[in-house]
């Protein structure tokens, strides 16, 4: 924020007093002083004096409000100068302030006009569409999601970094989003950028944006997504791809919330909370000396990991009815037959969730009458071993028995006549056996296989 006034004591109370976690204040004591730190750096609000030694704060406004057109000015003007306030209303001042004033209506005053100017951004970022749809929901009962939505809901609220991982596919960024949903920033821009997709020597400036003329082909000053995020969530997606500086530069961001554009000698602020995310193991990539030790240290503070599907079968069955529900054209309703959830559950899906939703959004296009069978599959499910994730490690026959009725379970979804027909055992019998190997701790969830 600007203050342009030549009273001093108005400079150092708004040094004083307006200064914030998310504004730092520069103050200009005349035009001149003022058009020379508007040439090198930008502002989001500027307070102005109507009357100033060099030159009338009038002309300085319509100036603004041509050159600037994103700035909100704000005006300060002397008791019994009412018209003028109301004049420089009409050319574009955002609100104005009489002399004497209260300390309480200008920070009230400021407030709004940062509520604006942050509103205008939200605005140009939909028109970059970096903000994607709204949240997919995080399907899942086994224990693994479980635990991510559990941390989910204690992280979420809390301004804490989060470092998400997992393999690809397995659904980092619907988590990021559930978190930003269920923040407080809920209301303000959630950013997502994947840094494996920005060109290296870019990545800097995309982050932290730029001055005209910091290098070639920089022909504009340019926002970066720090800036645009500030008050929201920025989603770094792959952070292990981003070069040694800029890890450098993000730390210092996180520390002390502080950041320079590229080309800018000054600091600037921004009020952002950063999710990331990678499919490395961001540990070894520290010990290759490829990722910063710092910055990993301080943004696995807070670590979710997603098992990949493998590990969490019993999410099939759920996860391919929520996909059929999302997928099937509006007015039909797709089902499979169970030869083809025992495919899905014997899979090794290598590309965890997301290879599930493709499989399943192919099967529906070959399916007819409104079936999924094993022939609109791909070939790689179909000719899979259906006995081949057995616990082998293990030959003890109580936990091969609870392994074959987890199975059941899970092939059949909970259905407890058909998993223990399919056992050859009744269903009294397949009852007991899952009181016994703990499988039926509360009606309705029943713990299946992995
Ligand atoms: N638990 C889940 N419930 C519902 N949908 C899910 C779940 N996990 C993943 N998906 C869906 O699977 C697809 C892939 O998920 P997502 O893009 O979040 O994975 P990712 O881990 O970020 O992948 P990458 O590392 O390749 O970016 C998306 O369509 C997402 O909506």
């Amino acid at each position: 924020m600007l203050v342009i006034d030549d009273e001093p004591s108005i400079r150092k109370l708004a040094e004083r007093e307006l200064v914030s976690e998310r504004r730092l204040i520069t103050t200009a004591s005349s035009a001149s002083e003022a058009l020379s730190l508007i040439e090198q750096q930008d502002f989001d609000v500027i307070i102005l004096d109507i009357r100033l030694p060099d030159a009338d704060g009038m002309d300085l406004l319509v100036r603004f409000r041509e050159t600037l057109p994103d700035v909100e000015v704000v005006i300060i003007t002397g008791y019994g100068t009412i018209e003028s306030a109301i004049a420089a209303m009409k050319v574009g001042a955002y609100d104005y302030i009489t002399k004497p004033f209260q300390l309480e209506h200008l920070e009230l005053i400021v407030e709004k006009a940062y509520e604006r100017v942050s509103l205008k951004r939200e605005n140009r970022i939909l028109s970059r569409a970096l903000v994607e749809a709204p949240i997919p929901r995080l399907v899942g009962t086994s224990r693994g999601i479980q635990q991510v939505m559990e941390m989910i809901r204690k992280v979420a609220t809390w301004d804490v970094p989060v470092l998400i991982t997992g393999e690809s596919g397995t659904g980092k960024d619907v988590v990021a989003r559930t978190i930003h949903a269920l923040s407080k920033r809920s209301e303000k821009p959630l950013i997502v950028k994947n840094c494996g997709e920005i060109q290296k020597d870019l990545i800097r400036s995309e982050l932290f944006g730029h001055v005209k003329g910091a290098f070639t082909g920089a022909d504009q000053t340019r926002e970066g997504l720090l800036g645009i995020a500030d008050r929201g969530t920025l989603f770094l997606d792959e952070i292990g791809e981003l070069p040694e500086d800029v890890q450098a530069a993000l730390l210092r961001f996180l520390e002390n919330r502080c950041y320079r554009r590229v080309g800018d000698p000054h600091e600037r602020r921004a009020d952002v909370r950063l999710i990331f995310a990678t499919h490395r193991d961001l540990k070894k990539e520290v010990e290759a000396g490829r990722f910063h030790e710092a910055l990993y240290y301080r943004i696995n503070v807070f670590h979710i990991h997603i098992p990949p599907l493998r590990e969490r079968r019993e999410d099939i069955p759920l996860l391919v009815e929520h996909f059929l529900t999302r997928l099937s054209p509006p007015g039909t309703r797709y089902r499979i037959t169970d030869d083809v959830l025992g495919y899905l559950i014997n899979y090794n899906w290598p590309g965890n969730v997301r290879e599930l939703r493709n499989v399943i959004e192919r099967a529906i296009i070959l399916a007819e009458n409104e079936l999924l069978t094993p022939k609109t599959l791909p070939m790689e499910i179909t000719s899979g071993q259906p006995a081949s994730h057995l616990p082998m490690s293990s030959l003890k026959l109580s936990e091969m028995e609870k392994y074959l009725i987890q199975k059941a379970l899970s092939i059949h979804r909970g259905n407890k006549r058909k998993a223990a027909q399919s056992l050859g055992i009744s269903r009294k019998t397949l009852y007991r056996k899952m009181k016994t190997y703990g499988l039926l701790k509360r009606e309705g969830s029943i713990t299946t296989v992995s």
